[in-house]
């Protein structure tokens, strides 16, 4: 007899003792003692001379084997089902719906700038953002939906039996809308949305894997769209999904190679014509695809996270180049694009102040263009960035002003010392009454607040003669220079002189 708890000597007991009846004459499987399942095994031999009884406690065996069971198909850190079991309540909902006739919907969901947490409060605060993240939306969902966790920041959710298309939809909205209050972590207020895609079977796709591909890239639609939305699958998507995965890799390579290329679009004085700034632009000329514009592979970049290292270069090159036109008695102001995922890392003004150190540059030569939105999606921590960077010596500009909140309030505060007036409203300059209305309100505005007005996108005779008249200081645009190389800015410079 093996390792017997007192109670089950009992048992043993009454089994050796128990005549040899027919059915004892084959080993006993189970027997329930005390709530607790016990393997029993009884050989009994007719001629009555050897009776062996072996029980075993297997409690703590089946508990190992529950807790590998429990390990192998849940998240570790939020306790949600894992990719797998998340296939394995897929497949079964799968067989469910071709019975029924009904719908199954997968919603992929990928935080935004989740990598700026982990950046800017660490690992640790990462992770419980993960954490609170799955309590929320659990408890957004009906019991009987499946939610989770794919890995990194990304959850999967499970909704069966669905009538139609717009159930979903509305459980996707009020799952977002929940995403977009604040987590407290640290003592502080962290935001972190989200963005969703949706696929259904069997209107997309009648398989698991295919259908959770797709929602992926419904999801990846949403970010580019400007995240904190939804998309839902369409066949378009997937041929944009491929073009976008091999774009990604190229600008890796791109990256990594070194062909990336900053180059300079002049900013000229309205009334002297003289160069007063420049703004740098990316430019890639890829040896597979050609020239790729900023406004195809911005994007890409910006939901793929290659964005940060992107905009390092950036940030570290235009400081190298201020540096340089500084020392060759030629000093130009220089403007670069931040994007949303560069502003919200806490540490910009960090690294702003580390690049500015490196490369020797001042920052009284460095301008750094923010959109509104990326302004007023966090007002809080925009105030603080700027501020911060404002400090070092740095001047703020608002780019697009016109198309996003337009808000007067955060004008007043922020520290913002230029205005950037958007291409669409130059467009319409001097035929479209609306735009020529819009553009002299800003003028007057930028003038009343004491900022510096850029009009940006400035193509015709025209629309120059309408910005002198109005009183614009600034322009930029390709009536005076397309975004141009280093070499290029710089003869201009020498030819032009520089205030
Ligand atoms: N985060 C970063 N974003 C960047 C960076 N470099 C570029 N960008 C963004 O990509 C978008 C497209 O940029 P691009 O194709 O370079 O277009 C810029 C100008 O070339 C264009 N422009 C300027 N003048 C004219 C004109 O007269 N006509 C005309 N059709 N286009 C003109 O406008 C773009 C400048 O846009 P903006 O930044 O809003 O001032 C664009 O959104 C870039 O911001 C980067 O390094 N980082």
């Amino acid at each position: 007899m093996t390792r017997v708890p007192g109670y089950l000597y009992k048992v043993a007991a009454h089994l050796l003792h128990a005549t040899f009846h027919a059915s004892l004459r084959r080993p006993l499987k189970w027997l329930r003692v005390q709530g607790l399942r016990e393997k029993v095994t009884l050989n009994a031999v007719p001629d009555g001379v050897l009776r062996i009884v072996c029980v075993h406690d297997l409690s703590e065996r089946k508990k190992f084997e529950e807790s590998l069971r429990y390990q192998a198909t849940h998240d570790e850190l939020t306790g949600l089902p894992n990719r797998w079991l998340f296939h394995l309540h897929l497949s079964q909902a799968l067989v469910r719906a071709r019975r029924t006739g009904l719908r199954v919907a997968v919603l992929f969901l990928d935080l935004d700038y989740f990598r700026s947490v982990n950046d800017s409060f660490g690992h640790t605060t990462g992770d419980a953002l993960l954490v609170q993240v799955g309590t929320r939306i659990r408890s957004t969902l009906r019991e009987n939906d499946t939610l989770a966790r794919l890995g990194g920041d990304e959850f999967a959710i499970l909704l069966a039996d669905m009538k139609n298309v717009d159930e979903a939809v509305r459980v996707a909205s009020k799952l977002l809308l929940s995403l977009q209050a604040s987590y407290r972590l640290q003592d502080q207020d962290v935001y972190s949305g989200g963005s969703l895609g949706l696929a259904f079977y069997p209107d997309d796709a009648q398989d698991s894997d295919t259908l959770l591909r797709y929602a992926d890239m419904a999801m990846y639609q949403a970010k580019q769209a400007g995240r904190g939305g939804y998309a839902c699958y369409s066949q378009e998507m997937d041929l944009r999904g491929h073009e976008n995965m091999r774009l990604h890799t190229r600008l890796k390579e791109a990256m990594a190679q070194g062909i990336l290329q900053l180059h300079y679009q002049p900013q000229v004085d309205v009334e002297s014509g003289a160069i007063v700034g420049a703004e740098a632009l990316l430019r890639w000329h890829d040896p597979e695809l050609g020239h790729v514009s900023p406004a195809r592979f911005i994007p890409v970049a910006e939901a793929t996270g290659l964005i940060l290292p992107l905009s390092d270069w950036v940030l570290e090159t235009a400081c190298q180049q201020i540096a340089a036109w500084t020392q060759a008695g030629t000093p130009l102001r220089v403007a670069v694009n931040v994007s949303a995922q560069q502003f919200r890392q806490r540490n910009l003004p960090e690294q702003v102040r580390a690049a500015l150190a490196r490369t020797g540059a001042q920052a009284q030569w460095l301008d750094i263009e923010i959109t509104e939105s990326v302004a007023m999606t966090q007002p809080a921590q925009a105030r603080e960035q700027l501020d911060a960077l404002v400090g070092l010596g740095c001047r703020i500009a608002l780019d697009d002003f016109g198309t996003g909140y337009s808000s007067l309030a955060y004008l007043k505060a922020l520290p913002v010392s230029k205005l950037k007036i958007d291409k669409s409203f130059m467009d319409g300059i001097p035929q479209d009454a609306n735009d020529v209305a819009i553009s002299r309100a800003i003028i007057a505005l930028a003038k009343s607040l004491g900022l510096t007005l850029v009009a940006e996108g400035v193509e015709t005779d025209a629309q120059l003669a309408f910005l002198r008249q109005y009183g614009c200081e600034v322009y930029q645009g390709w009536l005076f220079a397309k975004a141009m190389t280093v070499q290029e800015l710089t003869s201009r410079l020498h030819g032009v002189q520089v205030p």
